[in-house]
């Protein structure tokens, strides 16, 4: 169990996280969703005892994160953004070093990462520089977990991997919340929040709002509208100049457009843009996502 209580720090004039409350349950599977400088990483090295909180404290299963920072070491494992790995070691090698540190063997272990290392195992003597984005992402949670740990704390872990690799990287965690291991994860991708049991969203500092995301949907109130012509950027310019527009934003081949109280009709928003000559126009009310939310979260 993670337990977080009104943390703040600064980075000299930056305040980089603002009075901080958060618990995540014994088992749980919880992810910090949040663009970049949301301030994520500064939470999770201070969880990890990396860095001392300005203000409020924080525990995990009960150690303090300043007094304990001995003992937490051995119950948590970090997976940093930048994975952590030891470039000119190979797969092996790394794998064993952080095992060393930890007084274990990767034997002694094994079972608990064996169906994440078996598929690097191939290439155990490859120097992990050489490896795929995918690779070193499974060899950094390895290392991660090579003494056993009670609880996963995971920076940004499918930042700069291929789709496939993310997927499967979210089953590996899948399996070993079955292990019964507290996991906190953070990401900048929205659509990997409807993996997790619960989320905090997360922007400057300040949690927006925690729940499991179907509940962060449902009760959002909005009505989105979601639009496609032939020229993107041509929609998105007509669009915002529709005097009823209260936001418009491109996500992925769509725009998602909110009017003013909710009042914009699709048929009138359709006409619009015909008048305007788009060409194959879409436009239709869809539920909102999580992305919906935290764009209508940030603008308040
Ligand atoms: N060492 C530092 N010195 C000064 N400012 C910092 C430092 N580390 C982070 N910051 C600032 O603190 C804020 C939070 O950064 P943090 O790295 O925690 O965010 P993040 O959500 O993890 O984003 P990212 O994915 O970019 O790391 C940002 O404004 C960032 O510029």
């Amino acid at each position: 169990m993670i337990e977080i209580k009104n943390i703040s720090k600064y980075y000299n004039d930056i305040q980089a996280l603002k009075e901080i409350s958060l618990t995540v349950e014994k088992g749980e599977l919880f992810g910090l969703i949040g663009p970049d400088g949301a301030g994520k990483t500064t939470l999770m090295r201070i969880l990890m005892t990396l860095l001392l909180p300005d203000s409020g404290e924080a525990k995990m299963n009960d150690l303090h994160v300043v007094k304990d920072f001995k003992k937490i070491r051995h119950i948590v494992g970090y997976m940093p953004g930048r994975f952590s790995l030891y470039q000119d070691l190979s797969v092996e090698e790394n794998l064993h070093f952080f095992a060393t540190v930890f007084g274990t063997t990767i034997e002694e272990n094994y079972d608990l990462i064996r169906d994440i290392y078996y598929q690097i195992e191939p290439f155990k003597n490859r120097r992990a520089g050489k490896l795929s984005g995918g690779m070193k992402q499974k060899l950094a949670l390895s290392c991660a977990l090579i003494h056993k740990p009670k609880i996963l704390i995971l920076d940004e872990p499918t930042t700069g991997v291929d789709a496939v690799s993310r997927k499967e990287f979210w089953e590996m965690l899948k399996a070993l919340q079955q292990k019964e291991i507290t996991i906190l994860v953070s990401t900048p991708y929205m659509d990997e929040a409807s993996l997790c049991d619960r989320v905090a969203l997360i922007q400057k500092g300040t949690i927006l709002d925690v729940d499991s995301p179907s509940r962060i949907t449902e009760k959002f109130p909005r009505k989105i509208i979601q639009v496609h012509s032939e020229d993107m950027f041509r929609l998105i310019q007509d669009l915002r100049s529709f005097p009823k527009a209260e936001s418009v934003f491109a996500f992925g081949q769509f725009v998602h457009f909110t009017g003013v109280d909710d009042e914009v009709e699709i048929s009138e928003l359709d006409k619009f843009l015909t008048d305007r000559k788009h060409r194959h126009v879409i436009v239709e009310e869809i539920h909102p996502g999580i992305e919906d939310v935290f764009m209508s979260l940030q603008s308040l």
